[in-house]
């Protein structure tokens, strides 16, 4: 799939912009703070209904506005389709196809991204909280399904742990009413599990594949989905479900003691293993960055595999951060087939040799121009901008 353009209105600092897009590799070129990352987030709420910088809808409105405007048109092989989202003080409201979605869970899918910025590499580094986002995220926009269900399991579990918070304090004491919630989390937690079992099984393979190049066949990666109940992919979402209302009742309790609930995909974790350690623990930082950029790329494949289309690809200053054998791995395995878009404050050494034909963008203050003067082969200056095309119209 590609986006085709963007038509932005008081999305952050670009006051009005419609801008058309490369179907392959698009550079985004420009000083510190000038909105290079403010597009890539625009495209990434397309996709999403909401930002990966900000909980805040409201951030993403322009200082001088009251309303911002995102819109763009997703081709597939078959299909072309408007999306559009506005951004208001009363909420958000996205339109498929010029009609308006009653659940963003309906929206969402229609636009798929990966976004891959210098913090991903927090998903090995970082706390459970990073990992647990990173598959509720990704899952969610390959399945409504999940989305859902994850949905659900959050709004029950606010519920729950507000009503054990209650019994904590003596201000309620009706356990049936617990036993009620305790059955609604064990279902929507059992079809989380599976699912994320069922994912995290395909993602693994390819994420072996990519680590297996990259680390120059040196390297086995491997998954681990850490869990309470020892949950495995042969078992049924029903077998799941028992099993928690199992741990629900023995630890009932200790959950009413703490005031919060204990168990569940909540508290889940995924280890990452490399030739059968643990690579947050045990591994270098080379080793890190390899299997964050692996998995990234696996992302690419099974999006393509479950969904039938390639994702956008979204790398936020990722270049910099790579050295040059991970960089020519992650470019080469994009060429020509994921549309991208790449921000960074100067496109040079490897990137420049081995980009085909890219569209660059040169951004200053929330203003487009692209440069045509360059290609990825000159050798020249991508930084000029003087006799770029204005792509903003205000
Ligand atoms: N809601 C908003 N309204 C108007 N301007 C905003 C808003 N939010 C952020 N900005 C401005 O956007 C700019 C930052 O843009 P962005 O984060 O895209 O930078 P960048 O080009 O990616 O820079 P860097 O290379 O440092 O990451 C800042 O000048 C900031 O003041």
């Amino acid at each position: 799939m590609y986006l085709e353009g963007l038509h932005l209105k008081n999305f952050r600092n670009y006051a009005d912009l419609d801008v058309k897009f490369n179907q392959g590799v698009n550079v985004l070129l420009g000083e510190n703070a000038q909105g290079k990352t403010n597009l890539l987030e625009a495209i990434y709420v397309l996709a999403l209904t909401r930002s990966h910088r900000t909980a805040n809808d409201r951030d993403l409105i322009g200082w001088q506005a009251n309303e911002a405007l995102v819109a763009g048109r997703v081709h597939k092989t078959n299909t072309v389709t408007p999306l559009e989202l506005t951004f208001s003080k009363k909420g958000k409201k996205a339109k498929v196809n010029h009609l308006e979605q009653a659940r963003l869970s309906a929206y969402v899918g229609n636009l798929n991204v990966i976004l891959f910025a210098p913090e991903d590499l927090e998903l090995v580094k970082g706390s459970p909280s990073v990992r647990r986002h990173f598959i509720d995220q990704e899952f969610g926009q390959m399945s409504p399904k999940y989305l859902y269900n994850a949905g659900q399991y959050r709004s029950i579990l606010r519920q729950r742990n507000n009503y054990l918070r209650q019994l904590q304090r003596k201000q309620a004491k009706d356990l049936v009413y617990l036993g009620v919630l305790s059955d609604q989390l064990a279902a929507f937690g059992a079809e989380i599990v599976a699912a994320r079992l069922n994912f995290l099984d395909q993602l693994a393979v390819w994420a072996q594949q990519v680590h297996k190049v990259i680390s120059q066949e040196r390297e086995e990666l491997a998954f681990e989905y850490v869990n309470q109940i020892k949950a495995m992919r042969e078992q049924s979402v029903d077998a799941l479900y028992k099993a928690y209302q199992e741990q629900f009742e023995r630890q009932q309790a200790k959950e009413i003691e703490q005031g919060t609930t204990l168990i569940g995909p909540h508290r889940d974790d995924l280890h990452f293993m490399v030739n059968g350690k643990n690579v947050q623990t045990f591994g270098s930082q080379g080793q890190q960055r390899t299997t964050a950029l692996s998995v990234k790329l696996a992302e690419i494949d099974l999006m393509k595999a479950i969904t039938g289309e390639y994702p956008v690809l979204l790398l936020d200053d990722v270049l910099s951060e790579l050295d040059d054998a991970r960089q020519t791995h992650l470019l080469r395995s994009i060429q020509d087939k994921v549309q991208t878009f790449l921000t960074t404050t100067s496109l040079s050494g490897i990137a420049r040799k081995l980009i085909n034909d890219p569209t660059i963008f040169n951004i200053a203050s929330g203003h487009l121009s692209q440069d045509e003067s360059v290609s990825s082969s000159d050798g020249s200056d991508s930084q000029n901008g003087d006799d770029g095309r204005e792509t903003q119209q205000e």
